[in-house]
């Protein structure tokens, strides 16, 4: 399985005012055991402004936003060190991720994440991310990680979306508030009778409390991920949610991956055209497979490396669209060539296909 976590402030301070160290040994552990058990795991990780706190002393609360970036460039740095140290002890290597909402809407840097992503993943690195605070401003955030879990979990197409927070659940009221509220522990469908069950904020330090999980959670299981939200102080929690256990709460998948996928290549209306060879339409049309520069003899129009192109049959017919892996200007380079030529041709290579099959559907 392919495993997003995502540990929000709450569960890394675990209740203190810090960073708690022997909490985050607990959850790296937990982290290499899933990976132990043949499993690929991505970690989003809140904790930035906070480590930032912690070293120059100032709290985020009414800071002003430069400040709150100044706390998150200095902090984000320290809470690398901190998994990095952490994951050495466990043979792991870490890499970090700095995203923000710009990169889920342009297709070429969605595209560039995904590449780097699958890479660390396919090298056996951890990745790890968290939002770009210290460049990204309220206009272009994504503004919680709870919702950039959800989008990453989409990129990667994750088979389990897993949030550790301090409560132990969703349940049928926010439990701080409400003695007598209970635990959810499966929803079928998140539907405004859940959407009611959000309380505020959260807690002081964390962002947007169960309203941006339940959000996480609609994006997610939309797109064929299924979430749990469980708690982050239950021993080996991430390794018994893998497997399968009932802690938490569990959010099902609504939609299909495939159905998400194919919205997502559809809802680019472009003019790029690629007029493909007997051979090529064939394979597209028949077998769905992937689309190699040699078997385009044509491109027509301008788009950029990740945009929707059509792909035509030399009678002309739409046999399939598709995200271009290059530019009209370098895949008009290499139309007709051999993939092992791409690199001579062009000086630098996206791989051997003009459309990969994943990033194709057929009409
Ligand atoms: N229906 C609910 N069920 C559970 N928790 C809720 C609910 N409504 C609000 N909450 C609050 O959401 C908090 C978790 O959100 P937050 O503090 O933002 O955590 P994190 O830092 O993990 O993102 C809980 O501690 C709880 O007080
Ligand atoms: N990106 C911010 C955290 C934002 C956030 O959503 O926090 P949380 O609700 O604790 O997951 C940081 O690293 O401080």
């Amino acid at each position: 399985m392919r495993v997003v976590l995502k540990l929000g402030t709450s569960v890394l301070t675990a209740g203190t005012d810090r960073l708690h160290r022997p909490r985050l040994v607990d959850l790296i552990r937990g982290l290499a055991a899933v990976r132990e058990a043949g499993h690929e795991a991505v970690l989003v990780s809140s904790g930035a402004v906070l480590a930032g706190w912690e070293t120059l002393g100032f709290p985020p609360r009414d800071r002003t936003v430069a400040e709150k970036q100044v706390l998150a460039a200095v902090g984000q740095s320290r809470l690398m060190h901190t998994y990095a140290q952490l994951a050495d002890l466990y043979g792991m290597n870490v890499a970090q991720v700095l995203l923000t909402a710009d990169d889920f809407r342009n297709r070429t840097r969605y595209l560039n994440a995904r590449t780097t992503l699958e890479g660390c993943l396919s090298r056996g690195v951890l990745p790890i991310i968290n939002e770009n605070d210290a460049v990204a401003v309220e206009q272009i955030k994504v503004g919680d990680n709870d919702t950039l879990s959800a989008f990453v979990a989409n990129l990667v197409e994750a088979d389990l979306l897993v949030i550790l927070t301090d409560a132990p659940g969703l349940y049928t009221a926010d439990p701080r508030l409400d003695p007598h509220a209970t635990l959810i522990p499966e929803v079928a469908r998140v539907t405004p009778e859940i959407w009611a069950l959000a309380g505020g904020a959260g807690s002081h330090r964390g962002t947007g409390g169960m309203h941006t999980k339940i959000q996480a959670a609609e994006i997610a299981t939309r797109a064929g991920t299924p979430v749990v939200i469980a708690p982050g102080d239950a021993p080996d929690a991430l390794s018994r949610v893998v497997a399968g256990e009932a802690l938490g709460t569990r959010f099902h998948a609504s939609g299909s991956r495939l159905e998400a996928r194919k919205r997502w290549i559809l809802a680019e209306i472009t003019t790029g055209r690629v007029h493909l060879d007997d051979g090529a339409a064939q394979a597209v049309r028949e077998r769905g497979g992937s689309l190699l520069p040699a078997g385009i003899h044509r491109v027509d129009g301008t788009f950029g490396r990740g945009q929707t192109i059509s792909l035509l049959a030399p009678d002309g017919s739409e046999v399939g669209r598709g995200l271009s892996r290059y530019a009209s200007v370098d895949l008009a380079r290499i139309a007709g060539h051999h993939s092992r030529e791409i690199e001579g041709l062009l000086g630098f290579t996206y791989g051997p296909e003009a459309v990969h099959r994943d990033d194709l559907i057929r009409l």
